[in-house]
């Protein structure tokens, strides 16, 4: 039956009202709204009703109208710290090099003095083993090797253990003899130190503290031996052990663990274990340089990098070291678009195949193979190639967010229906999840939140553009005398280096950050991370406030809201995204659903976050355990 113009009419106005209504539901104000939508009615024709019939107008109606809110914040670049990031690895990498990994990586893994150049291994709490050498015998056989959680000070070789009755594999005991005079005084002198690192640990750290004994060392095999004697750790957490026998088994695996799970372990522990190179690839050149300096420098494991940032002589260094019969690097770090249509790497990977010095690939944050997920990149996509290319060569996909439909797309796309899957609970326990809604006074009601609840206490405020990190840091120094340091992506590279190290040596506490803050971030001890402004998705925040509370202690992720900012978030996706409708489209879908989970009244935050990801989890165990979000919290007072 055709449409009479009064129903026409009428219906216009129940459109017209609902997408207004919209439009205030997500922060915008009436009067902007009114104004953009009477154009855009104007625009589609004389009365509007082929705008209202369109599918999603009510995308459209925003998209257009977050481009009317000409709004000056500044987002992010991640691209410039990217850049950056090849710079700082191309200047430890690249002044030498006989053996391709830099004539300063034997002075600093000796010294162990890295803080001087990026911050990780003093901040790490449990990186050590060491021998109880109080008989005065290294060999003695009542010996027992303790293993806790305390700063870095000696770590026993390879060679130390064999000589306690442990086998290892020859390749590393070759590569662990240099450090081996180093290691054993250490182990002498450990003894003298070691009531103080004891008491040390236990103020430091709640974590446990174990000693083995012979017997206890001897029945180990070699993973558990290297995950105490490389790594440094007590113990696997769960599914890392499965996944290293996996990859030892030559077996094709998929690993989902929550964030700060510990992932890098499952792949970089078989890798040094097996003959040849593991090809990682990885999204990020930031998150590469954190990888390569971690392995270099702390671990001592030979890993290097090739990316088309390289100058030829420097990417001819690292090739030349791939050309010999016996590599010496157990990892070579990529982005995808050194392998995808790159037949001269493609080269590479054949002569190391035939030679069988391929030990496995790894693509890391394997989400990003996904259209639809958060973080997509195209030549992620065509990774299919390295199962078709190289069939008997296994593959370990991992990732920390991924819905079930994400996890079926990772599957087919890289070709490895069969893998072995190996899925961690996504709960972070340790975790307290809450929303506050935001006061008329929003910078106020932040600094007293600090005051209150986190004096003293080390955390991040994520800011959603450069300018708000900028002015939230001002407000705390000036107004609320909180020492606080702001990070993105606009800072020079060296200013980055040093907020970071500011923060992680502790001489600041609060860091405000923009999402360029994070990429790689691994400090234990974050008690909070607080969200000034809510996160683009449901994926983002998990990642975002799963910086805290890497070392298993409470923590506490906050989100301070207000609707007003969902207008915010449109129009950073408005003008990431541009006019790929489409990827706008996702993008909206994904924010709706962090606002949803912001405005959440009563239903549990922590089921809400696990659903989100196919996990079902009951509330009850929220309520009940020590930390209970919010709304748990509000139910059983
Ligand atoms: N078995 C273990 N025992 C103690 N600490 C561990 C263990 N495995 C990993 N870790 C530590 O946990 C921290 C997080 O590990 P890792 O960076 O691999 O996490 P991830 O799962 O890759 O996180 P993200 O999703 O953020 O990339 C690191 O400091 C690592 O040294
Ligand atoms: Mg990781």
């Amino acid at each position: 039956m055709a449409m009479g113009v009064g129903d026409r009419d009428g219906e216009l106005d129940v459109e017209k009202a609902r997408l207004l209504s919209l439009a205030i539901d997500f922060g915008f104000d009436e009067d902007s709204a009114r104004r953009c939508l009477d154009r855009l009615i104007s625009l589609y024709g004389d009365d509007g009703d082929e705008f209202i019939t369109v599918e999603h107008c009510g995308d459209d109606f925003l998209a257009e109208l977050a481009e009317t809110m000409n709004n000056t914040e500044e987002w992010d670049d991640l691209h410039v710290a990217e850049s950056e990031a090849c710079g700082t690895l191309t200047d430890m990498f690249g002044n030498n090099t006989e053996d391709g990994f830099g004539k300063d990586y034997p002075k600093m893994a000796n010294h162990g003095n890295v803080s001087a150049v990026y911050s990780i291994p003093s901040q790490k709490n449990q990186v050590i083993l060491e021998l109880d050498s109080c008989s005065g015998s290294e060999s003695s056989e009542d010996e027992d090797v303790l293993i806790g959680n305390q700063s870095k000070r000696s770590r026993a070789s390879p060679q130390e253990m064999k000589s306690k009755g442990s086998s290892f594999p020859s390749p590393i005991l070759g590569r662990y003899s240099s450090e081996s005079a180093h290691c054993k005084k250490n182990l002498t002198q450990s003894s003298k130190s070691l009531i103080s690192s004891k008491r040390h640990c236990s103020q430091t750290s709640g974590s446990r503290q174990k000693t083995l004994s012979l017997m206890e060392l001897q029945a180990l095999d070699d993973m558990e031996l290297a995950n105490i004697v490389i790594f440094g750790n007590t113990a696997f957490r769960p599914n890392q052990h499965q996944a290293c026998k996996a990859s030892v088994a030559n077996r094709d695996c998929f690993v989902l663990m929550p964030t700060g799970g510990g992932k890098s372990l499952c792949y970089q522990l078989p890798a040094t274990l097996k003959q040849g190179v593991a090809i990682v690839i990885s999204p990020l050149l930031s998150l590469i340089q954190d990888q390569i300096l971690t392995l270099n420098l702390k671990y001592g494991i030979p890993s290097t990098f090739l990316n088309s940032q390289q100058t030829a002589s420097q990417a001819a260094t690292v090739i030349a070291e791939l050309r010999k019969d016996k590599p010496s690097c157990k990892l070579l770090y990529v982005t995808p678009e050194r392998i995808v249509g790159n037949s001269s790497f493609m080269g590479i990977l054949n002569v190391l195949h035939r030679k069988a010095q391929l030990s496995g690939f790894v693509v890391d944050e394997a989400h990003c193979v996904c259209q639809w997920g958060h973080d997509f990149r195209p030549d992620y996509r065509k990774l299919g190639c390295l199962k078709q290319n190289f069939p008997n060569v296994p593959i370990m996909a991992l990732t920390a967010t991924a819905t079930h439909p994400v996890r079926k797309d990772i599957l087919q796309t890289l070709k490895i229906p069969k893998a072995l899957v190996l899925e961690a609970s996504f709960d972070r326990p340790n975790l307290k999840y809450e929303v506050m809604m935001k006061t008329k006074e929003p910078l106020k009601q932040l600094g007293e939140l600090l005051k209150d609840r986190f004096k003293n206490l080390c955390g991040i405020i994520y800011c959603l553009s450069k300018n708000e990190c900028a002015d939230v840091a001002k407000y705390l120094n000036d107004k609320c005398h909180i020492k606080t340091v702001y990070y993105h992506a606009g800072l020079a590279a060296k200013q980055r280096m040093a907020v970071q190290k500011r923060w992680y040596t502790g001489e600041v506490q609060v860091v405000c950050a923009t999402i360029a803050f994070g990429m790689g971030i691994d400090k234990p001890d974050v008690r909070f991370v607080i969200h000034n402004t809510m996160s683009k998705s449901i994926e983002s925040y998990y990642q975002e406030s799963g910086r805290a509370g890497r070392d298993n202690l409470p923590s506490v992720c906050t989100v301070l809201y207000t609707k007003k900012d969902f207008s915010r978030i449109v129009c950073m996706l408005r003008s990431g995204q541009g006019c790929k409708t489409e990827s706008f489209k996702v993008a909206m879908t994904q924010a709706r659903k962090m606002q949803q989970y912001c405005e959440l009244k009563d239903e549990c935050r922590r089921q809400t976050l696990l659903l989100h990801f196919g996990e079902s989890f009951d509330k009850v165990a929220c309520r009940n355990g020590s930390n209970p979000c919010d709304n748990c919290l509000k139910a059983s007072a």
